[in-house]
């Protein structure tokens, strides 16, 4: 597959059949881009129209153009072709065959090294705060264990350039790292949430309204601050979730590592405090 350095969303018209604020806007490789706006506002559509790569024939009459130019029907209709690879909530593996070897066959459907499969596992293991093993069955796993891997999957094994991040808000994973490691792979990374944490996580951040794209919002380095503050508040929780899973007594010196640091101002501190 041609190598994919940017894509291009060319604005079409919102519900009402207005032009939509957002005429155009670029997305480079390793960005990742929040999409944020209220219920039914559009947030499934437009990234519909990415994965479709609409061309003015979709109810919103966006074009994308690929590296700068209209793709082909190859890469429009070519389900091996496909760019999206997408990650939501409710997503669990049925196979049954455990960790190692579905990774072995995934490796070697898409022609990758089989030497990886180890580290795969191991980054997996760096976002969740339940180990897991690579002769783990994969029906097994919890919602966690399954999240992680799929990213760290996603990261290393899948093709897709571009990565659809579906409301992963409860997925109890590391959600700030697992951005990390898919944009350190220089991916393309579209995240719909509410999440704050992930929302802040993203560089840029478009806002949907009635079926357009009304704004896009640069992050601001006070919201990148308050990012990995919030980010640490999240793996607290997925710390104590554990501890409480595990039958432990929780103490205030547990949830230390939240208050201890120094906050973005002392707003936030108060914020957090209360
Ligand atoms: N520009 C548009 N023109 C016409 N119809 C649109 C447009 N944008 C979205 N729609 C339609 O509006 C409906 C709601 O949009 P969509 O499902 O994308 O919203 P959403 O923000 O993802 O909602 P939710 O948060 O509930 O998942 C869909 O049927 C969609 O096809």
């Amino acid at each position: 597959m041609e190598q994919i350095r940017n894509i291009k969303i060319i604005g079409g018209i919102d519900k009402s059949g207005k032009h939509e604020n957002i005429k155009c806007f670029d997305i480079a490789q390793g960005e990742i881009i929040g999409i944020v706006g209220p219920t039914g506002s559009g947030k499934s559509q437009l990234i519909a129209d990415i994965e479709q790569l609409s061309q003015k024939d979709s109810s919103t009459r966006r074009q994308i153009l690929i590296n700068g130019e209209i793709p082909s029907s190859e890469l429009r209709n070519n389900p091996r072709q496909k760019l999206v690879a997408q990650l939501s909530q409710n997503m669990n593996f049925l196979a049954d065959m455990n960790v190692k070897d579905f990774l072995l066959l995934h490796a070697q459907c898409r022609g990758k090294s089989m030497k990886n499969i180890d580290k795969i596992i191991y980054m997996a293991n760096q976002l969740t705060g339940e180990p897991i093993k690579p002769k783990d069955n994969l029906t097994i796993l919890s919602g966690g264990q399954t999240r992680a891997l799929m990213v760290a999957d996603v990261a290393v094994i899948s093709e897709s350039p571009i990565v659809l991040i579906d409301e992963i808000e409860n997925a109890g994973i590391k959600k700030h790292e697992a951005l990390e490691l898919l944009s350190g792979y220089n991916k393309i990374i579209l995240i719909v949430t509410h999440d704050p944490v992930m929302a802040l996580s993203a560089q840029k951040r478009i806002i949907m309204k009635n079926g357009g794209m009304t704004a896009v919002i640069d992050a601001s380095p006070e919201e990148k601050t308050i990012s990995s503050q919030l980010s640490k508040v999240d793996q607290t929780m997925l710390k104590l979730r554990e501890m409480i899973r595990n039958g432990q007594h929780i103490e205030e010196k547990d949830i230390n590592q939240i208050f201890l640091k120094p906050t973005v101002n002392n707003k936030m501190a108060t914020l957090i405090h209360h």
